[in-house]
This record gives C-alpha cells, sequence and structure tokens, in this order.
C-alpha cells in the first residue's frame, strides 16, 4: 500500500488569521502532545487559553512557546473539584483532551484499573462540563471532547478505553441535545504519533498500526489542531453532537488490536 503524503504544517492551517480572536479557551493536558498543538493553534489564532495538567513543569514548556496569552493551572482532573471552571463567568471553548490509558488484556484488568480509566477518559470530564456549564452558556460557547476512533467497533487491548470513549460520545450527543446554548463536539483521532503513544507502544507495533490503516499514515498533531479550532471557531456549529474520526480510516479496519 503507498502511503499518502502527510500535509505539511502550513497545508494543515486553513482557517482564517484571527478565526478565534478575543475567544477564551481551556484546554486539559495542555503540557504535551495534542493538547500542547492544540494551544498553540488557539493561541495563534487569536484565542487566550488556560492550559490544565498535572506537571507544572511540561505547562510552563508549553508557556515559553505560546506566549502571553497563555496561563496554566497545575491540577489532576480525577482527584481535584473543578471549581477552576466553576468560577469561570464567560468560556468560549473547552477542549476536554486529557486522558490515556494503559494497554493490556480484558482478563487482566481488574476493577480498579476499569475505573481508573472510566474515571480519567469519562466521569472527570463529565464533571468539567457540569462545571463549565454556566460559563460555556454565557457565551455560547463550545466544548471538544477527545476520543479515540471506532469505540464502538471495539478495541481489543484498549476494553476499557473503548468504554470510557463510547461513553464520551454518547454523553457529547445527549448534552448536546439538553444544553441548546452550548455545541458540543467529539473528536476522535486513530493514531497520532505524540510522545505520550509512543510510551505505550513500542516503535514496531505502531508502524504496523500505521501500515494498517487505509490512508498509511498516521495523523498529524496540526491536522487534530486545525480540526479542534475549526470546531471551536463556530463554523460547524450545524453538526453539534457529531462524532468526527479523524483517523484516516484505521477504525474501518482492524488496525488496533492491541493484545489478545
Ligand atoms: C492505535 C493506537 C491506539 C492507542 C491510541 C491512544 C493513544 C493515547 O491515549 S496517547 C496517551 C498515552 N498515555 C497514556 O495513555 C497514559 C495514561 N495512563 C494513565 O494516566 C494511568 O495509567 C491511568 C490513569 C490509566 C491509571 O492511573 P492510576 O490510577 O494512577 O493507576 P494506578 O497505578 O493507581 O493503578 C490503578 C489500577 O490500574 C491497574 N493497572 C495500571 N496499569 C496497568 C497495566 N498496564 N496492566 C494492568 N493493570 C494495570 C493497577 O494495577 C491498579 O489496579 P489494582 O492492581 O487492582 O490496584
Ligand atoms: N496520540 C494518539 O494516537 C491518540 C490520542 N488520543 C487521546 O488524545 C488525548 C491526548 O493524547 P496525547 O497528546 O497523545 O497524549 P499525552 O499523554 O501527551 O497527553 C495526555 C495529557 O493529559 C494530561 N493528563 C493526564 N492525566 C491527567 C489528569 N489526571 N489530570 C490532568 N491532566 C492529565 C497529561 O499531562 P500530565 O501528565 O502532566 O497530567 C498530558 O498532557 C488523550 O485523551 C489520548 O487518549 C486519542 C486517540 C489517539
Amino acid at each position: 500500500m503507498t502511503a499518502a503524503p502527510r500535509p505539511s504544517p502550513e497545508e494543515c492551517k486553513v482557517l482564517p488569521a484571527g478565526a478565534l480572536r478575543d475567544r477564551f479557551a481551556v484546554v486539559t493536558g495542555a503540557g504535551s502532545g495534542i493538547g500542547r498543538a492544540v494551544t498553540l493553534r488557539l493561541v495563534e489564532l487569536g484565542a487566550s487559553v488556560m492550559g490544565v495538567g498535572r506537571r507544572a513543569e511540561r505547562l510552563a514548556e508549553t508557556a515559553a512557546l505560546a506566549g502571553h496569552r497563555f496561563t496554566y493551572r497545575a491540577l489532576d482532573i480525577r482527584h481535584e473539584p473543578p471549581d477552576f471552571l466553576a468560577e469561570l463567568a464567560e468560556l468560549d471553548l473547552l477542549v476536554n483532551n486529557a486522558g490515556g490509558q494503559f494497554i493490556a488484556p480484558a482478563a487482566e484488568i481488574s476493577r480498579r484499573g476499569f475505573d481508573a480509566v472510566l474515571d480519567l477518559n469519562l466521569t472527570a470530564q463529565a464533571a468539567l462540563l457540569q462545571a463549565a456549564r454556566p460559563g460555556l452558556a454565557a457565551r455560547g460557547g463550545r466544548v471538544v471532547n477527545l476520543s479515540l476512533s471506532a469505540p464502538d467497533r471495539g478495541i481489543p487491548g484498549l476494553v476499557h478505553s473503548a468504554a470510557a470513549r463510547a461513553g464520551i460520545a454518547a454523553l457529547t450527543r445527549s448534552l448536546a441535545r439538553q444544553w441548546p446554548a452550548i455545541k458540543l463536539f467529539c473528536l476522535a483521532p486513530g493514531t497520532v504519533l505524540t510522545a505520550g503513544v509512543g510510551e505505550e507502544l513500542p516503535p514496531e507495533e505502531l508502524a504496523g498500526i500505521v501500515e494498517r490503516t487505509p490512508l498509511g499514515r498516521d495523523t498529524s498533531l496540526d491536522e487534530v489542531a486545525e480540526w479542534v479550532a475549526a470546531l471551536g471557531c463556530g463554523i460547524a456549529d450545524a453538526v453539534s453532537g457529531a462524532l468526527i474520526e479523524v483517523d484516516g480510516g484505521s477504525g474501518l479496519v482492524a488496525a488496533a488490536a492491541l493484545a489478545g
């Protein structure tokens, strides 16, 4: 299979300059990978961003790249109440990006392990949404919940995460109906070659997943960042509630079968 060429960072930037001028966004997991790339693009498009994550030093690195329109709060979304969101009178965009899991055969996932992954990828995110609702409603704001492609088609090795990600897709749809003042989207990448995914999977396994992806390549950080910015700026409001899989078609095939 011939791989499609990866778009350059500049080719991914299709939104006009200033598309997010004077908007205020919160991005969880802003200290690394997708969250950092999203933050930098939102700032480039004119937004002010508050980043969240556990490790202050990673957030400080993002701050050094993003400049004066970036502030951050070092906190654990699983173990600390989301007061920082409830305190915001106005919020234009919440990017629920912090997440992750461990890869294990279903039979080896304990109740605590299952709970930890459900908590991080669904329950904690639901609490953030609840806390952000008044601020978002005040601005007719938007939410982008990051998920994982193909949760509804089954992912061996990630059964806890697939369950959580299917849950966040359902939550997104349900809230889009219940909170009409807020537009919500669920964005589901397949494989994005971040350091985070590199810690989860050895390079040869990642290469195999990418090879089996119909597009023949990973999804780039810049592509994901542009999708988040586009959903966040308002041009896609008519598709509110949708699960959008930005995965090169990997969810259509058994690209991600990670454990027996
Ligand atoms: C096609 C490509 C597919 C992959 C695409 C996805 C990519 C990404 O998501 S990129 C992000 C990559 N990074 C991560 O995913 C790391 C995120 N993980 C975590 O933050 C944590 O592991 C956690 C939140 C999932 C769990 O944290 P914590 O609550 O601190 O965990 P504990 O150490 O206290 O353990 C709780 C419970 O879970 C069991 N457990 C932990 N690791 C494993 C493992 N590898 N296998 C089996 N079980 C595991 C642990 O044993 C505990 O259970 P008990 O032993 O019953 O107490
Ligand atoms: N990369 C990929 O191929 C894919 C990734 N995804 C999802 O996209 C999102 C970002 O992934 P990626 O950038 O690759 O991975 P990273 O591991 O780089 O990003 C995860 C981020 O979330 C933060 N985070 C994790 N747990 C918590 C917590 N309890 N409280 C606050 N912040 C937390 C981490 O910061 P810190 O550790 O400092 O808290 C980190 O910045 C995740 O939800 C991931 O599952 C989905 C599909 C594919």
